[in-house]
């Protein structure tokens, strides 16, 4: 069996085009949904990311705006910076581009970011919504993740689903996502032992652990679907996925690639809360 490719590129297409429908519906109202980025540092894949995140949002009419500091800004100005942005009307989206300088405290950002904006996802008030089953932000890869299933027409019901990767952006709520929708779902992580014995029982394998090439044909299950998370370089300094891609592209049903999987579905969410967002704004402002 050939696994068939999950196309993130075209799946973003499809739902970037609903997007910009709805962004032009919004700013004839008055609302343009916009988008504060701050970025902390001069980290280059940092602002490669926050670039092109720039670019999606114009490209669909939404506002973006770009917040730059050097590596010393302090924590406190950080924080007031967020502070303001969480008081302007023309903003419905924050998002502070991880990692930030050790010291700032990453908590203290995330947590002062007004959870009505905090379109990542990250705030423990939104975790605390999506872990209860509640209408809320979802943080954007693994919301990107379950559109990609969606698509392809995977359903999670009664599924064994594997996340490989326990942090707090990717992994941890990639399970609750898969819970709730009704998998059965195990974490690996780097104290597991023997992780093979579980990838191996994995419908849906998730990896998301930033270790190049990791995941092989003798980690999964035939026909299992593979999902790929990472963005490491691979030995000549290329972008490569976690998994293995050509050792298990023969086993697998369906596999994301790197470049072009989870990645532009990533943005595309992150479009789709600040939409989101607007529009809750919109709701509240004509309930007045
Ligand atoms: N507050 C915050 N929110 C984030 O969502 C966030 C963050 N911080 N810090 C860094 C990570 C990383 N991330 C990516 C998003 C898209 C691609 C992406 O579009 N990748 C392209 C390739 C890009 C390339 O060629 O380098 C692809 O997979 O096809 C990658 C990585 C969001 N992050």
């Amino acid at each position: 069996m050939t696994a068939e490719l999950i196309d993130g590129k075209k799946i973003s297409q499809e739902i970037r085009k609903g997007l910009e429908k709805e962004v032009a519906e919004l700013t004839a109202k008055g609302m343009k949904p916009g988008l504060a980025v701050i970025l902390v540092g001069d980290n280059p894949a940092s602002r490669t990311y926050v670039t092109s995140k720039q670019k999606s949002c114009r490209a669909i009419g939404m506002e973006s705006v770009l917040i730059e500091y050097p590596a010393d800004v302090s924590e406190n100005e950080l924080l007031n910076k967020i502070r303001e942005l969480n008081a302007d009307d023309s903003i419905h989206g924050i998002l502070v581009q991880l990692p930030i300088p050790p010291h700032i405290s990453e908590t203290k950002v995330i947590e002062t970011i007004s959870p009505e904006k905090d379109v990542d996802g990250f705030h423990p008030i939104n975790i605390g919504k999506m872990m209860t089953g509640q209408d809320t932000f979802l943080p954007c890869t693994p919301f990107g993740v379950m559109e990609m299933l969606k698509y392809i027409g995977i359903t999670s019901e009664g599924k064994h689903a594997v996340i490989i990767g326990r942090s707090n952006i990717v992994g941890k709520p990639m399970g609750q996502l898969l819970l709730n929708e009704n998998a059965t779902v195990t974490y690996c992580h780097s104290k597991t032992r023997d992780l093979k014995s579980f990838t191996k029982q994995a419908d849906i394998l998730v990896a998301a652990v930033g270790r190049a090439k990791m995941v092989k044909a003798e980690h999964i299950k035939q026909g299992a679907v593979v999902i790929d998370v990472g963005m490491n370089k691979d030995e000549n300094g290329k972008l490569c996925g976690d998994v293995d891609f050509e050792d298990v592209k023969d086993k697998a049903s369906y596999v994301t690639p790197v470049p072009g999987g989870v990645g532009p579905m990533t943005i595309t969410m992150l479009l789709y809360n600040t939409v989101k967002s607007a529009q809750n704004r919109l709701n509240n402002r004509n309930d007045k």
